[in-house]
């Protein structure tokens, strides 16, 4: 496999898809073939596990199924989408992938990270990002952002605020046992200070890879 596969994590409200949207313009403007896909979702199957995993209607929703939807829609994405992206020399921007499964069900919901991790080594089939860009601000910020955003609150972000605490300590956590993978990213401030950060680094990761030749 010769693309690049860059992963954007973070807690409700980082900026994930506002950073990905920048990136995904930088690379166009370059001519590098990318894809932009998020999770759960990306697929048609996936985009229908997303609606009953974020409808926040489901409350009933048991802890076991959460994660196998999660992993579900994740195992398609993989094998529709990821792979053969990868094998086409594409750089995906992927809004999400497993970390959120440790992070959120894992850290969050106290769930076994090694059982959530073994249903992901089932779904991913042990495919790793290349990179991952972790997006750490603090949980009230992030969710105030969402709050201003108007939408309804979803399944997920409907959780308490301790649990939001969690998932940004577990992610934290993660970064820091991983650090080659992972970048933590200082997204409290302004969109063009944090695409700056994101960028300083992807610049030389596409040197390393030898990416940056338009085609
Ligand atoms: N650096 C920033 N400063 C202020 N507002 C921002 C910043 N980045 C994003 N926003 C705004 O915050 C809101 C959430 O941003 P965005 O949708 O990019 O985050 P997200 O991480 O994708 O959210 P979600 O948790 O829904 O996945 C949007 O209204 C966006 O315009
Ligand atoms: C992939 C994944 C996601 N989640 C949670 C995180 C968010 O609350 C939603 C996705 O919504 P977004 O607006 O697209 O970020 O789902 C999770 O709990 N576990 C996962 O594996």
């Amino acid at each position: 496999m010769n693309g690049l596969f860059i992963t954007f994590e973070g807690p409700e409200g980082a900026g994930k898809t506002t950073q990905i949207a920048r990136l995904e313009q930088y690379l166009l403007d370059r001519k590098i073939p990318c894809i932009v896909v998020r999770e759960p979702g990306g697929t048609n199957i996936g985009n229908l596990i997303r609606h009953i995993l974020l409808n926040p209607e489901l409350s009933e929703m048991k802890q076991r199924t959460e994660i196998l939807l999660y992993a579900a829609s994740r195992a398609q994405l993989v094998e529709q989408v990821i792979h053969p992206a990868l094998s086409g020399g594409q750089v995906i921007l992927c809004d999400r992938y497993v970390d959120s499964s440790i992070a959120y069900q894992g850290y969050g919901a106290m769930w076994d990270i090694n059982e959530v991790m073994q249903v992901n080594r089932i779904a991913t089939g042990g495919l790793r990002p290349d990179r991952t860009y972790l997006l750490d601000l603090p949980v009230e910020l992030g969710l105030e952002r969402i709050y201003f955003r108007g939408v309804k609150k979803d399944r997920m972000e409907l959780k308490e605020k301790m649990f939001h605490n969690r998932v940004r300590e577990g992610y934290l956590a993660i970064a820091q046992a991983e650090p080659e993978r992972f970048r933590v990213i200082r997204a409290n401030g302004e969109i063009d200070e944090v695409f700056n950060q994101i960028l300083r680094d992807f610049e030389c990761l596409l040197d390393q890879k030898l990416l940056h030749k338009p085609i």
